[in-house]
């Protein structure tokens, strides 16, 4: 056979995988990147790069829950049917004070909420139950019911003790994590860094946003959405001019952001047309294909490859099909380099809100609005939901995964949805 009778037929025979063995082949040359020290208020959003334990006991000291009187509990025994037990006032204890005395038998200290309780009391009684009168230039506290030992306490080490784990390597950081870390005076914070992703777009037809339409040409809407998309995962999106469908073109192009930068993300020319660029270039020698065909629909002609280390995912360029290869490749291998614990979108069981008809041999992943109704998660599919989509990804809270042994699927199913990220819109 002539080599290019050879190289035509490659280009046809494409071997399909299953989503989850693709997902694999790619995570497996995912490498993590170095961990950086950030200050603490930058490293929200990102992945914690280190284990944390506590480095003292939470709370550090025995701390008043009350505005009150700390007290012996067993002083209190004595107060019933009216009687008044009095104690008296040795000390006034704010909150960031140290006190100063030890609380013995037949005493008390007035103390603030978040105060340091004072040796020897084992109770913190509040104010609003007590009295007080003066007598001989000492003041007295009047209590009258017994008080329980450990009541309005919040005994040293409640949370944690020293050394408790506290945050796991790979964790997101949000508000929570952020509270701990400043609880714990951890004001610099061990992340992984973000991935620089070049975003490559490819077409002969595309237009760039500005521009005025033009007989036969698009804008190019893959390159914002997956600018955005990058971002939502954590990586820093780094934006290429797109490029006409030339294949020397994009050999340069992509091997340059492939030096450049730590992963490359294409747009288009991945399928097996005459312009399709990329499904020719990750065939040639310089670059390893890891896969050119998934077992999914839309998003059936993804592809990725591996160069000098570095990986490829080329993504179709029919939108809805380049926005589903992105949440199910793109986005895992973006936070896979961050160290994402992890780095999924997260599957849920649902019901299936309307009747969905259609059937394929690749699994589908169809774009579905959610809404709670009567405590139950429902997902209502697209009315359209082709590869070719745009207008339907914005209305997408999830995507339905539909089996391919499904004959169609009636209204109330249970069905396992992959939650997209964002607030549901509802
Ligand atoms: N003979 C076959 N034809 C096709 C097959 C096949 O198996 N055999 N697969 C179809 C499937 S499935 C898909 S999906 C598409 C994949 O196409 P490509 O990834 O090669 O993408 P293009 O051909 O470049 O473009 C497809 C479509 O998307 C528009 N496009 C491209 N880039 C952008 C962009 N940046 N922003 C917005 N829209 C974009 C482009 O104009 C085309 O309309 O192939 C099928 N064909
Ligand atoms: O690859 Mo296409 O997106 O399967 O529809
Ligand atoms: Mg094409």
């Amino acid at each position: 056979m002539s080599d290019e009778k050879e190289w035509q037929e490659t280009k046809f025979q494409r071997k399909a995988l299953q989503v989850t063995d693709a997902q694999a082949r790619l995570m497996a040359q995912a490498k993590r990147l170095e961990p950086q020290s950030v200050p603490l208020m930058e490293s929200c959003g990102r992945y914690l790069a280190e284990d944390i334990n506590a480095p003292h006991p939470f709370p550090a000291f025995n701390r008043s829950a009350m505005d009150g009187y700390a007290l012996i509990a067993a002083d209190t025994a004595e107060c019933s049917g009216g009687s008044v037990v009095w104690l008296e006032v040795i000390d006034n204890i704010p909150c960031g004070a140290v006190p100063s005395q030890v609380i013995g038998s037949g005493q008390a200290a007035r103390i603030m909420t978040g105060a340091q309780v004072p040796e020897g009391a084992d109770t913190v009684i509040m104010l609003e139950v007590t009295e007080t009168r003066q007598t001989d230039g000492l003041t007295y506290v009047g209590i009258r019911k017994p008080q329980k030992s450990g009541n309005s306490i919040t005994p040293l080490g409640l949370e944690l003790r020293q050394g408790d784990d506290l945050l796991p390597k790979g964790r997101l950081i949000s508000a929570g994590e952020i509270a701990v870390l400043a609880a714990f005076g951890v004001h610099s914070v061990q992340v992984y860094r973000r991935p620089k992703v070049a975003i490559v777009a490819t077409g002969t037809e595309l237009l760039e946003v500005h521009e005025p339409l033009q007989p036969g040409k698009i804008r190019n809407s893959n390159s914002p959405m997956l600018e955005v998309l990058v971002r939502e995962a954590g990586g820093e999106p780094v934006m290429l001019d797109a490029i006409v469908d030339d294949l020397e073109l994009a050999r340069s192009r992509v091997q340059m952001a492939l030096d450049a930068y730590d992963l490359v993300i294409t747009t288009g020319g991945v399928s097996v047309g005459d312009y399709d660029i990329m499904g020719d270039l990750v065939r040639e020698h310089s670059v390893e294909m890891l896969f050119n065909k998934v077992s999914m629909r839309p998003g059936s002609v993804t592809t990725a490859a591996l160069r000098g280390g570095k990986l490829l995912l080329a993504l179709s360029g029919n939108p809805g099909a380049c926005f589903v290869g992105f949440q199910l490749f793109g986005g895992p291998v973006v936070k896979e380099m961050q160290g994402a614990e992890q780095p999924y979108l997260p599957q849920w069981t649902a019901r299936l809100g309307s009747d969905y008809n259609k059937v394929n041999n690749y699994t589908r992943f169809v774009r579905a609005k959610l809404v709670i109704k009567d405590g139950s998660v429902w997902a209502f599919p697209a009315d359209i939901d082709e590869s070719s989509v745009t207008v339907t990804i914005k209305d997408s809270d999830c995507l339905i995964v539909v089996p391919p042994e499904e004959k169609g699927l009636a209204a109330g199913a249970r069905i396992q949805v992959i939650k997209l990220p964002g607030e549901i819109r509802g």
